[in-house]
């Protein structure tokens, strides 16, 4: 049954929220396991959908793959095949591209539908098929489907000419599979790439330079089982403290790394919010006097995070002056403004920028999550606003947030779950 999230605003929130697995880790270390040839663990995998549909991508080309209750998979890839997957499950997310990357490196062939994902705007992919292509690869695009095939994959100099999470992941995953040397340079920065690194390195992987602009791969002819522990969210736990920002009252986010929120933090203090950084935890003491507005511009790492965008523009709507958030790397990310302006945010857009006048009063209403870090966003917004708000499209909250609504409530927030009813469901079927 469709689902929609209830919120009432003006609760406070107090207490400890433990941070899950970082699903854009997650989404590539799943699809990595096919390279292996004997048994893969992965512990502490977000409960979330992305990671359900790619562990039944896993089984759909003959792999055993099993999610325990404590969110450990394991994985035996032995029986996997280069099964076509042209429909189905992988249109339903964005990461099943690193099929295409686990299955080119295993079986040097490969058939993968056009990725889905958040509608965030065009998202390319012409920089993953100049990899491959550079490996010695022929590509074709048919009917919504890519074809790969190669003889066999030779190492190669790749230069990226935007700097992208998924390519950089994606060549890394066939390139650990071909004969000699590739070199990726302006490769991406990002935390989950060295992760992805790290389980490649323990399944015999030679890779030096991940989360450094220059990453070099020594191509091995086999590669082993192991078991990996997967980075924290470090985008959950931003959300959580944006949370925390606008209506805790002192608020432990635990089980985070700091120094990969540094961008984050950096924004929140100029904002006037008191933080304290551990080890592995964050903590955020309600504000003394009024947020100050503050400008900010999404780029690559260890730039303010583009998938934390949206539900920091919630925040601004509170802060004292006016705020200008200029989204670089999707610049069509504003599908949330709409739906905060009918909560009575101050809020345009120009371009690939939103201006939003501060101090707004939002009150609770009727709105549409358009995809994850928007449904985030109303998240933050409902939680700030009088009265009641509802948000349906949980479907994409729930692709990225585990346990949301149980984790809230952990923090003392007033949010549950409802059946739609025959009028919303209608109007869902529309
Ligand atoms: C650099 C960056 O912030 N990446 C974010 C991006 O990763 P995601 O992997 O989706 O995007 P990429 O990092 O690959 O893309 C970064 C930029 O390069 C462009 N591009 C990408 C690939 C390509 O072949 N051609 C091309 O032009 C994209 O349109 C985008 O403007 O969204 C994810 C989900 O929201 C985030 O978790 C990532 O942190
Ligand atoms: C947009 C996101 O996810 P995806 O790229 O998987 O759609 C996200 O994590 O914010």
């Amino acid at each position: 049954m469709e689902q929609k999230l209830m919120i009432e605003g003006g609760y406070p929130l107090e207490g400890t929220v433990h941070i899950s697995g970082a699903k854009n880790s997650a989404v590539a270390l799943i699809p990595a396991t096919i390279l292996a040839e004997s048994q893969v663990i992965i512990d502490q995998l977000p409960n979330i959908s992305d990671v359900h549909l790619l562990r039944a991508l896993l089984e759909e080309i003959g792999g055993e793959a099993e999610l325990d209750e404590n969110n450990t998979l394991t994985v035996n890839p032995e029986k996997m095949i280069a099964m076509p997957l042209p429909n189905g499950k992988v249109k339903k997310l964005r990461a099943s591209y690193y099929l295409m990357g686990a299955m080119l490196g295993r079986f040097k062939k490969a058939v993968i539908g056009l990725p889905g994902g958040c509608n965030l705007g065009p998202r390319p992919i012409d920089q993953h098929i100049k990899g491959f292509e550079a490996l010695g690869a022929k590509v074709t695009n048919e009917q919504g489907a890519i074809y790969l095939r190669a003889d066999e994959l030779i190492g190669a100099r790749i230069y990226l000419d935007v700097v992208s999470v998924g390519a950089t992941i994606n060549i890394m995953l066939a390139a650990v599979r071909a004969k000699g040397q590739t070199i990726i340079e302006n490769a991406a920065k990002e935390p989950e790439i060295i992760d992805v690194a790290t389980l490649l390195t323990s399944m015999g992987a030679k890779i030096k330079g991940a989360g450094t602009d220059v990453i070099r791969i020594d191509g091995v002819e086999h590669l082993h089982g192991c078991r990996h522990s997967i980075i924290p969210d470090r985008i959950e736990a931003g959300t959580y403290m944006i949370l925390a920002a606008a209506v805790g009252q002192q608020v432990v986010i635990d089980n985070v790394i700091p120094l990969h929120l540094e961008s984050l933090i950096a924004k929140l203090r100029e904002m006037g919010v008191q933080i304290e950084t551990k080890d592995d935890q964050v903590l955020i003491h309600s504000s003394n006097g009024p947020l100050k507005s503050v400008d900010i511009k999404t780029l690559v790492y260890p730039g303010f995070p583009t998938d934390l965008q949206q539900p920091f523009t919630s925040l601004l709507t509170k802060a004292e002056g006016t705020s200008l958030v200029t989204d670089t790397i999707y610049s069509a990310r504003f599908k949330h403004i709409d739906e905060l302006r009918r909560m009575g945010a101050n809020v345009k857009v120009e371009g690939r920028s939103a201006i939003i006048n501060g101090q707004a009063r939002l009150e609770g209403a009727k709105v549409k999550a358009s995809d994850l870090r928007a449904g985030a966003a109303l998240v933050v917004a409902g939680l700030m606003a009088e009265g009641i708000t509802e948000v349906s499209g949980l479907e994409h909250i729930d692709r990225g947030y585990e346990s949301l609504v149980d984790k809230l409530v952990g923090l003392g927030a007033k949010i549950w779950r409802e059946n739609l009813d025959i009028e919303e469901l209608e109007e869902v079927e529309k």
